[in-house]
């Protein structure tokens, strides 16, 4: 049985008690600066927005706590505005209902108080997020080094393959890791070899020593990738050595990257939590981030490696590293245990990162913690920008493929999580 398959389990999820600590994002839940746990301050108290001000907006306003679903054409000089809702609504949601109460016949608002609360609440939640968002397709990598079963070479290349011409701009390809401890990714050399010369996307692998970088680059890889981990306990179970033992592997690898002219992605793992540890300070992930932006890394992912991210944590989290390393250098990288991944995006998204990872659904579990699972499905991250209007350029019914494709090698069915329902959609879906 593979680790999707079994029960979830999550009473036994290790240290779990100790993200109950974690407040929630709540207006109660607000954090003084310097609380015990090292959250940082709270950005809901930052002046940015307030969850109090939310609610007496929302009375003051008729009650209305959505009202912009209820208005399909916006009458302010905002065309952002307009795009996101007509595109989601054109497609996918389009009900000309959802005027019936409050617009005229020719869709102007009744009144400029609603227009310009319309205005407001926009602004206030999807000012700041991306037009373009990069996805980061991990399945090769992240998704099959959880698989129980071993995969053919054969079958991770067609992967690929199919994964790049749904238009990802990026797939992580393999790992050169150790073959005892990741046995699944023993064939990185055969698999790089294969897709060495496929264009269309970057196939970067990953890479913690200078042994493996030498065999990346001997394999025909263009980019790699190095994973340090904001908590110590994690990163002597991952890598073997200690937090500053690694990030000194790192500048080797980079600097050796350096004269090749290989860019460097750098991993964040546990950025909320950790399967011994518990809840992860911010500043520890802020830590580890800035050493590797410092070293060369010109993106860094943020993973939260377990799957036990929320919102409430992943704002301080993410505050504390943007302290450090500028917004547009970060991508989040979100496992889905507890279905908080597509919520942990779009704060991502409302905090200006631009950069999400993501694994074509049905791939593996987590080895880190009994019951947490695998990345977010790649496909709902599609879906999710698809309806905010912001562009990808990947094609949905493609990614869908790809993912029915290895879950049917995999014995699986077509389709798991939300691709059954998605297939509704995927007729109608071109490049988005
Ligand atoms: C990191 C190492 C290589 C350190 O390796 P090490 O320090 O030598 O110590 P080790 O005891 O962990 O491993 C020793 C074995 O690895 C071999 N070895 C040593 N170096 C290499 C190499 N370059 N290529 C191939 N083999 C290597 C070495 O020769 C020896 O082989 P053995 O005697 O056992 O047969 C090892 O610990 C390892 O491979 N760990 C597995 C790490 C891994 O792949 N974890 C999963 C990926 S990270 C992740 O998923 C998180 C992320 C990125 O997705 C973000 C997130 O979700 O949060």
């Amino acid at each position: 049985m593979s680790s999707l398959e079994e029960p979830l389990g999550l009473d036994k999820l290790p240290s779990m008690s100790t993200i109950d600590r974690i407040q929630r994002f709540s207006s109660s839940a607000c954090r003084p600066i310097g609380d015990d746990m090292g959250m940082g301050i709270c950005w809901i108290q930052g002046g940015r927005s307030s969850s109090s001000n939310s609610c007496k907006e929302y009375d003051e306003n008729g009650g209305d706590t959505f009202p912009w679903r209820r208005h399909r054409k916006n009458t302010s000089q905002n065309g952002f505005v307009n795009r996101r809702t007509t595109s989601a609504g054109s497609k996918i949601f389009a009900s000309e209902n959802f005027c019936e109460s409050h617009c005229s016949p020719g869709h102007e608002y009744k009144t400029k108080s609603t227009s310009d609360n319309i205005q407001h609440m926009t602004n206030k939640f999807l000012k700041d997020i991306p037009k373009f968002v990069k996805i980061v397709e991990v399945g090769p990598r992240d998704g099959l080094q959880n698989e129980k079963n071993m995969v053919p070479t054969s079958v991770k290349v067609e992967l690929i393959h199919r994964l790049v011409s749904s238009g990802l701009p990026v797939v992580e390809a393999t790992s050169f890791v150790s073959p005892t401890r990741v046995p699944q990714l023993s064939d990185a050399a055969e698999v790089m070899e294969a897709v060495r010369n496929l264009e269309g996307a970057r196939l970067p692998v990953l890479t913690p020593n200078l042994k493996s970088f030498r065999a990346a680059i001997a394999a025909g890889a263009k980019e790699v990738a190095v994973f340090a981990s904001a908590s110590e306990s994690f990163s002597k179970a991952n890598i073997n050595c200690s937090i500053e033992e690694s990030l000194d592997r790192y500048r080797a690898v980079t600097s050796a990257a350096k004269e090749l002219a290989i860019p460097v992605r750098g991993y964040v793992s546990c950025v909320v939590g950790c399967p011994t540890e518990g809840a992860v300070s911010p500043s520890n992930v802020a830590y580890v981030a800035k050493e590797l932006y410092e070293m060369g890394c010109f993106e860094i992912s943020l993973g939260d490696t377990i799957g036990v991210a929320t919102p409430g944590t992943v704002v301080p989290m993410l505050e504390a590293v943007m302290g450090v390393v500028p917004v547009d250098k970060l991508a989040v990288h979100f496992h889905d245990t507890y279905g908080q991944s597509l919520p942990n995006i779009l704060i991502s998204l409302q905090m200006g990162i631009s950069t999400i990872d993501s694994s074509v659904a049905g791939l593996g579990g987590c080895p880190y913690a009994k019951g947490a699972t695998g990345n977010v499905a790649t496909e709902d991250v599609v879906y999710m920008l698809h309806g905010l209007g912001i562009k990808t350029n990947v094609d949905l019914a493609k990614v869908m493929s790809a993912g029915n494709f290895i879950n049917n090698h995999l014995g699986r069915p077509s389709g798991s999580k939300t691709a059954i329902a998605l297939n509704r959609v995927a007729a109608d879906s071109s490049k988005m």
